[in-house]
């Protein structure tokens, strides 16, 4: 296509009022320089009382000042994104890239299998060509309720596919939708399904939430079931051979419509214990390989467990970027905010991260890009497998429907990516470094993330109205505790590695990108500057000596420089 025709896929609007910000900050940044003028001059002399607290607060108010300046990188040049999906579907529909969506679990009491089926089930029933639409389920918990679970969700899914495009369902988390809609509300034409569908759902959970009850599988249905016999009763969760299943296949499997279904796949992948895990970085390089060798989508997004799709258009949204003919072809992933479904009334620990995903994105956007957050992320999966950007080299996304595969084909399908993901296949190879997700780092998305955008590609933050994906967060302190600690720290971490937004990324990234970067990576640093702050002043006052100025001295200035005017 020609410049001269071209009509974008997607359009960035700069944020309204940042003018008016900037004059705003602008303002504070004077404030600040006075502050730090009032604690220089008049630091207290040796053996003056209250000189070691003098110099302590303005260490923490240089601290907050310098700080204070990288968040502005999140704020001064914010950006929103708005795609055009109806031109999507005008231009490519019949040329859409195929799609492979990872879903995450490590383990069957904390991530119920039934809370785990339904983000699957959510993710198949995006509104895609299901002939391109692939999910896989990553079990590191190796956990046979789990795969039990995800047998039975297959089953459901030959109803609830056709149920949900028929009727435009949305949310496509049965659990949810069926929490959000009421049975009032539904059009009479629509009721008599929605209660077969109600009943079908029903079924099935109570035939899971028995199981999990039960702690295991009933000999009964291990008769019934194939791939049981990949669980060998001697191996444990840490201790077992790769279990691959290939449960849908298209264009084998039909919904009850005569629909092809999505293809959907479950895989433990092999856990030694001499062998590291490398936690979901591990899960999802394992994941990358044996999907390449089964679908091989040029898309994948990939999801927490307890992450389910909110939005069944998000796939068309993520593909506005990535198809986009101008500006498409820099962009290596589309990251989507994390939303939570569970907040409390008053969100006491600020767990619904509002201000990082409604106005800190937003702004690393504007400066070419935001972070990875390891879920509710659509890459290219070049990138992803550490192809650098190239400028001027084109990769066609397009593609045709794939050629069919024969029912016999899947057995021996199953038998040669079983080896993608054996723990030995990693050694020697580049995987966990320049191929993948990195290794050895709390925030493994973080680093990939960003060193995607040190091989030149760009990221976009798109958060459409709707919300795309929902999630659980933490609710109590101690929860909220250890997942700042470990984002925190993780992100800390950075800042030393090889990938440091502080040196290693200077002249790789934009400047602005430095800075945003920079502000998480020092997240943590503002502890001891805060702590010193909160605590020394008031033990001071016990001792009757003010480390701060007293009203009247500002008034007494304030007059001064009027008087003097
Ligand atoms: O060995 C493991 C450990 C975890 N997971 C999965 O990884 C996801 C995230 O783990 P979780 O313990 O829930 O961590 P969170 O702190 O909630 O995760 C946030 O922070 C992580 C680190 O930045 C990101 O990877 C996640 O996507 C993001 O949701 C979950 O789906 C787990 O099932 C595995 O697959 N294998
Ligand atoms: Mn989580």
């Amino acid at each position: 296509m020609g410049n001269e025709g071209y009509v974008p896929l997607f359009e960035t609007r700069r944020a309204k009022g940042t003018v008016l910000y900037r004059v705003f900050a602008a303002s504070i940044f004077a404030g600040i320089c006075l502050i730090w003028v009032y604690r220089l001059s008049r630091i207290p002399k040796e053996g003056e009382d209250g000189r070691f607290a003098w110099i302590g607060l303005l260490g923490a108010e240089i601290w907050f000042g310098f700080y204070w300046i990288l968040t502005q990188a999140t704020r001064w040049n914010r950006v929103y994104r708005h795609t055009f999906k109806d031109r999507l579907s005008q231009r490519y529909e019949n040329e859409l890239p195929g799609v492979d969506v990872f879903v995450c679990t490590a383990d069957p009491t904390i991530e119920p299998p039934i809370m785990v089926i339904n983000t699957v089930l959510s993710v198949m029933a995006y509104d895609y060509p299901p002939e391109k639409l692939s999910v896989y389920l990553s079990d590191d918990g190796g956990s046979e309720l789990t795969y039990y679970a995800l047998l039975e969700a297959a089953e459901f899914a030959k109803h609830w596919i056709p149920y949900c495009k028929r009727y435009k369902v949305e949310p496509r988390s049965p659990a949810a939708y069926f929490v959000t809609v009421s049975a009032d509300a539904i059009d009479h034409h629509q009721a008599k399904d929605f209660w077969v569908i109600k009943k079908l759902y029903k079924e099935m959970e109570n035939q899971i939430q028995n199981a999990v009850k039960l702690g295991r599988i009933s000999e009964e249905v291990r008769s019934k079931c194939k791939g049981f016999s990949q669980w060998d009763p001697n191996s444990s969760r840490r201790d077992h051979d790769t279990i691959l299943r290939i449960l849908v296949r298209n264009p084998n499997s039909r919904d009850v419509e005569g629909c092809v279904l999505p293809t959907l796949v479950y895989l433990a992948r092999e856990k030694r214990p001499k062998h590291h895990h490398n936690f979901k970085a591990g899960a999802m390089n394992a994941l990358i390989r044996v999907s390449s060798n089964i679908s091989n989508g040029q898309v994948i997004l990939n999801v927490d467990c307890d992450m389910y799709s909110n939005n069944s258009m998000a796939i068309r949204d993520a593909l506005c970027f990535f198809m986009d003919e101008e500006e498409g072809q820099e962009v290596a992933f589309v990251q989507f905010p994390q939303n939570f479904e569970n907040m409390t009334k008053n969100d006491l620990y600020s767990n619904s991260l509002r201000v990082i995903y409604e106005v800190e994105f937003h702004g690393m956007d504007g400066y070419g890009g935001t972070m990875y957050v390891g879920t509710g992320c659509f890459h290219r999966r070049e990138t992803l497998c550490g192809r650098k950007f190239i400028k001027g080299s084109k990769f066609d996304m397009k593609r045709e429907i794939s050629g069919q595969r024969e029912e016999s084909r899947i057995h021996e399908l199953e038998e040669n990516s079983r080896s993608l993901a054996s723990c030995t296949f990693e050694e020697n190879t580049q995987w966990g470094k320049e191929m993948g997700l990195k290794y050895g780092c709390p925030v493994e998305d973080v680093i990939t993330g960003l060193s995607i955008q040190c091989h030149g590609w760009k990221s976009v933050y798109c958060n459409p109205t709707r919300k795309a994906f929902l999630g659980v967060a933490p609710t109590t302190l101690t929860q909220t505790l250890v997942q700042h600690k470990r984002w925190t720290e993780g992100d800390f971490q950075i800042l030393f590695t090889k990938y440091s937004p502080a040196w290693y990324a200077h002249g790789k990234i934009s400047f602005g990108l430095q800075l945003g970067y920079c502000c998480f990576c020092f997240w943590c640093s503002n502890s001891l500057a805060t702590l010193f702050y909160s605590i020394v002043p008031s033990l001071y006052l016990l001792k009757g000596i003010s480390l701060f100025p007293q009203v009247l001295f500002l008034c007494q200035n304030i007059h001064i420089f009027f008087c003097n005017l």
